[in-house]
């Protein structure tokens, strides 16, 4: 009987000391978001959090950049309110303005994650740069602050492992562009807790997102089926068996997708893509998939990077 309460006793201990150990236990309620990188996808997870109420801080490199940042979520804002609020666009501008209100912009990452709850990476599809990123703010951020990634394409565990807390690292991936698209997939690592995981759901479902759980592998879910679906496009039409203006008619009218291959790549950004697909044939060298394009690589090299710099596949007027 003795024996029976005492390692019942050793057991509550056991479980009060670990409810009170540290915040790496503990399920992270995220009010005040840092989002590094300012580019489409920053932007757009920036003008999603505010709209939200949460508290965001914007990072880039220059303020020429984060400039051009803010008025792209304005532009975008001014759509969202346009349907949200067309019998009454005296509350439509109230709303602009409120969101705006809460976003912050700076060139000073260690500043911006002194009361971040949640930092979220958007920069370039770069493990050597992410993994410098994370390292560097680790030391910067408070223990509770958890780190997710937006990357395509990149191991988060790689990048959680360039930090001391694994455990509150995870992947937290947007779709483009982040205010039109319901889904975010939520990627756990091995190491990532299951409070942060949670912490994570509550976050995109605070959002407004609908969130799907995936593993730490390639592609996660979407990538894993768009990549060589898209790369299949690119192959079929660099062999000459059709056009890219045919391939993307074929996959909108036959398929029912709202953009084809071509269209869409453009609108992701070739620089983006190459960065992806260079970054898979590393892994897979002999997949014949993954081989090297010499149109990409060309239009890459012509600064020709789709939408956002006004040409790639197709030309763009601003
Ligand atoms: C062929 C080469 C291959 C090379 C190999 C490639 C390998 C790698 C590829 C992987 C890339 C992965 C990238 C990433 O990790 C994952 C992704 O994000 S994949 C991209 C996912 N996104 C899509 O699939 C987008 C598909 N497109 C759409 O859903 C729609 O086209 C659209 C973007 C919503 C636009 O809609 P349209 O009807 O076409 O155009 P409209 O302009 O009329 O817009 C409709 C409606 O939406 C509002 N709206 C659009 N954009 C915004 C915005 N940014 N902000 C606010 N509102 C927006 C617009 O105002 C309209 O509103 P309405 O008039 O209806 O009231
Ligand atoms: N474009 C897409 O459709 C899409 C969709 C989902 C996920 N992603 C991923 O999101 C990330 C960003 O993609 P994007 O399309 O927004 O790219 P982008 O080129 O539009 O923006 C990247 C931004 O990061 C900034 N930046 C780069 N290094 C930085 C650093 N060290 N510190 C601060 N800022 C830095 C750049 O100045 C730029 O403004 C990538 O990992 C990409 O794979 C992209």
């Amino acid at each position: 009987m003795f024996r029976l309460f005492s390692s019942n006793m050793a057991f509550f201990t056991h479980q009060i000391q670990r409810s009170f150990s540290s915040s790496v236990v503990r399920n992270v309620v995220i009010k005040n978001v840092t989002i590094i990188g300012g580019g489409q996808m920053g932007a757009g997870i920036a003008q999603v959090a505010a709209s939200t109420g949460h508290s965001v801080t914007l990072v880039d490199m220059t303020d020429d950049i984060l400039k051009k940042a803010m008025k792209g979520i304005q532009g975008s804002l001014r759509r969202v309110v346009k349907k949200k609020f067309s019998d009454d666009p005296e509350s439509g501008d109230d709303f602009i303005q409120k969101v705006m209100q809460n976003v912050s912009t700076t060139t000073n990452p260690a500043a911006a994650v002194t009361t971040s709850d949640l930092v979220v990476e958007a920069i370039v599809e770069n493990m050597k740069i992410k993994q410098d990123l994370f390292g560097f703010l680790d030391k910067m951020a408070p223990e509770h602050t958890i780190f997710a990634s937006n990357t395509s394409s990149l191991p988060i565990s790689d990048m959680a492992s360039a930090t001391s807390r694994p455990d509150r690292c995870g992947g937290l991936h947007f779709f483009n562009p982040v205010p039109m698209m319901k889904l975010v997939e939520v990627v756990a690592t091995s190491s990532t807790s299951p409070e942060t995981s949670e912490s994570l759901l509550n976050f995109t479902k605070a959002l407004g997102k609908t969130p799907v759980c995936c593993k730490d592998t390639p592609g996660f879910i979407v990538n894993r089926l768009l990549v060589p679906y898209m790369m299949e496009a690119l192959r079929l039409h660099e062999r000459g068996h059709g056009s890219k203006e045919d391939i993307d008619i074929a996959m909108k009218l036959g398929a029912g997708y709202p953009m084809g291959p071509f269209e869409l790549s453009d609108y992701v950004g070739l620089d983006t893509i190459k960065f992806i697909t260079d970054g898979w044939r590393e892994k897979e060298p002999d997949n014949p998939l993954f081989a090297p394009s010499d149109l990409l690589n060309k239009l890459v090299a012509e600064g020709k990077l789709g939408k956002k710099s006004l040409e790639g596949f197709y030309k763009y007027n601003k």
